[in-house]
């Protein structure tokens, strides 16, 4: 900013006058006060400031580049004195036409400062997305910015002297010229244009006078119609949501597991404790104990019973599916991929992911899953958003993770994390008390599957179910209780009936083939064995078919070739 430097002459009533007036020029320098007088009253003014003052002229003169000299003591001499030493350059102003000269500064001032207002105005209004239209106080449209016509399609000599209310009478601009009120959100057409617009407008007031009214406006055609449709979409998902939760809400409570010997009591208990807090279990135990029914329970007793059950069964899945499984996967991101699939994290959110035969899961997916426990965070396969869930984690396996954590099959780290509470389910021949119950309990059940009406088990048959030790644990022993229920006639079940069916799995598996036989018949047996290990659940043929290293189609076609033989 250029400045005006000054020197004032006479520091007595008139000059003090002038130096308070140029101290509030922003625009003015005082370079110099100079009275005969040390004394005068704006002498002691100046030196306070750091001004040079004098009692000597020649020297306030001396000063070359002084653009103003204010001559204030109305006397002649002075007067002359100045005429002859002062630069060529340093107009003499004399204290009367002081304050004339301030104010022309200061409107000179304003007027710059007008300008630079209305240059940064500009910019701002030909740089901002939203439409902006403003009309003086009879509705004649003084301005239009260009966003107007890049939303519009109007151009600019179309609109301005036109009256808003011809133009767009409904209009928010119309509105607030009327009410003197602000409009929010009104969703309009603009006139003329057929465009469909949100707008908010608001009078201009000058000193409570009405001057015009400024509106400002979006397009909404695309925002609204993304808006509803997110909202049709929001709408979908909570209810699928619900849905979910209804579908894959567990199966199981702790009333239907069956037991009453000290072993079972003490995992039942273990187990409802684990039920009341949230912390991550792990099941253990051999085959058919009972751990996916435990996970269940505990499930179903836990403060997440309402919400998604979500089963995993690590050991069922490709390998190379499991990510996708787990995570889900946006669409594209493999070949295949045609839509954004939710994974079963994901689907259980807000519930409890199940994650049975823990033990088969590989070391790549193990250290993904490390990080969704410990972060309770992901990203869907080829997605870059991170997505916060919500889950409890409860594993199961019949494997001993301890000895593979050992060997560097299993992260030790995700043992940890999973061991937080550990379920130790005990095989059936540890629990012998058990057995009666279950029998009892499991003729009940399929009484009703078979429409039978079979008491219970001779003494002979309990004894013979009690001494024997169950290598497929309570799935061996439904198995062996049903096959005889489909073929008896009787109401009560003989040793002899349950001796051709109990043992099949311990002879089987432990090798003993002495004789050769036909291989279609050896593979026959191979079925049988395995339907008997894992059970006829679609989850027990998808295992046995992964113990007989076939796929599931070739072993639903081998069941119905051997079906007459297999009973
Ligand atoms: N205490 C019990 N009371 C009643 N039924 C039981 C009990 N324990 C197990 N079962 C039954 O035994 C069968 C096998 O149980 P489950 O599938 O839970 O075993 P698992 O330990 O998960 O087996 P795997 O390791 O092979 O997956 C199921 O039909 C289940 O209902």
């Amino acid at each position: 900013m250029q400045l005006f430097r000054v020197g004032l002459v006479g520091a007595g009533k008139g000059g003090s006058a002038i130096f308070k007036m140029l101290k509030e020029v922003r625009k003015v320098k005082i370079v110099g006060v100079c009275d005969t007088n040390p004394n005068a009253p704006t002498i002691a003014m100046a030196k306070k400031e750091g001004i040079f003052v004098t009692t000597d002229l020649k020297k306030l003169l001396a000063w070359e580049n002084m653009d103003v000299l204010f001559e204030a003591t109305n006397n002649s001499e002075v007067q002359q004195q100045i005429d002859q030493l002062k630069a060529p350059g340093t107009a003499v102003i004399e204290a009367q036409a002081a304050k004339l000269f301030v104010s022309l500064l200061e409107e000179k001032e304003e007027l710059l400062e007008f300008k630079r207002l209305k240059g940064e105005l500009e910019t701002i209004l030909n740089s901002v997305q939203e439409a902006i239209e403003v009309a003086d106080n009879t509705g004649i449209i003084k301005y239009v910015n260009p966003a107007f016509t890049r939303v519009t399609g109007v151009l600019e000599t179309q609109r301005i002297n036109k009256n808003i209310f011809k133009v767009s009478p409904h209009g928010a601009l119309a509105q607030s010229l009327v009410s003197q009120k602000p409009v929010h959100g009104h969703r309009t057409k603009v006139g003329g244009s057929g465009v469909e617009v949100i707008s908010n407008s608001a009078p201009i007031l000058v000193d409570g006078k009405i001057e015009g009214a400024v509106v400002v406006f979006q397009p909404i055609t695309d925002i609204i119609k993304l808006m509803e449709e997110l909202q049709k979409s929001n709408t979908i998902i909570e209810n699928l949501y619900a849905r979910i939760g209804q579908i894959t809400g567990s199966k199981y409570n702790f009333d239907d597991l069956i037991g009453r010997s000290k072993t079972f009591k003490a995992t039942m208990e273990m187990a409802k404790k684990s039920a009341r807090s949230d912390s991550t279990v792990l099941i253990t135990g051999e085959s058919g104990t009972g751990k996916e029914l435990y996970a269940h329970a505990v499930h179903q007793a836990s403060q997440r019973r309402d919400k998604p059950f979500i089963k995993v069964n690590c050991a069922a899945i490709p390998e190379s599916l499991l990510e996708s499984e787990f995570f889900g996967h946006e669409k594209g991101a493999f070949t295949g991929a045609v839509r954004t699939k939710l994974g079963k994290v994901e689907l259980a959110n807000g519930g409890t992911l199940f994650l049975d035969e823990i033990g088969d899961m590989n070391l790549f997916l193990q250290a993904k899953l490390l990080r969704v426990i410990q972060d309770r965070e992901f990203e869907r396969v080829g997605g870059t958003q991170t997505i916060k869930v919500n889950v409890r984690f409860i594993a199961a396996t019949n494997r001993k993770l301890k000895s593979m954590v050992r060997k560097g099959t299993f992260r030790e780290d995700l043992y940890y994390r999973l061991n937080v509470v550990e379920l130790s389910v005990p095989p059936l021949r540890e629990r012998k008390d058990d057995i009666p119950v279950l029998t009892e309990y499991l003729i009940i059940k399929f009484n009703r599957k078979l429409g039978k009406k079979v008491k219970g088990v001779s003494p002979e048959a309990l004894q013979l179910l009690v001494s024997y030790d169950w290598p497929g644990n309570v799935r061996e022993l439904e198995n062996v209780l049903e096959r005889a229920m489909v073929v008896v006639e009787e109401n009560v079940l003989t040793h002899h009936q349950l001796s051709q069916y109990i043992g099949q799995f311990d002879s089987l598996s432990s090798n003993k083939f002495a004789e050769v036989m036909p291989l279609d018949k050896m593979e026959q047996i191979m079925l049988r064995a395995a339907m008997a290990r894992y059970g006829e659940t679609l989850e027990g043929k998808k295992k046995a078919a992964q113990a007989l290293n076939i796929s599931l189609a070739t072993l639903y076609n081998k069941l119905k070739k051997y079906r007459a033989n297999l009973g």
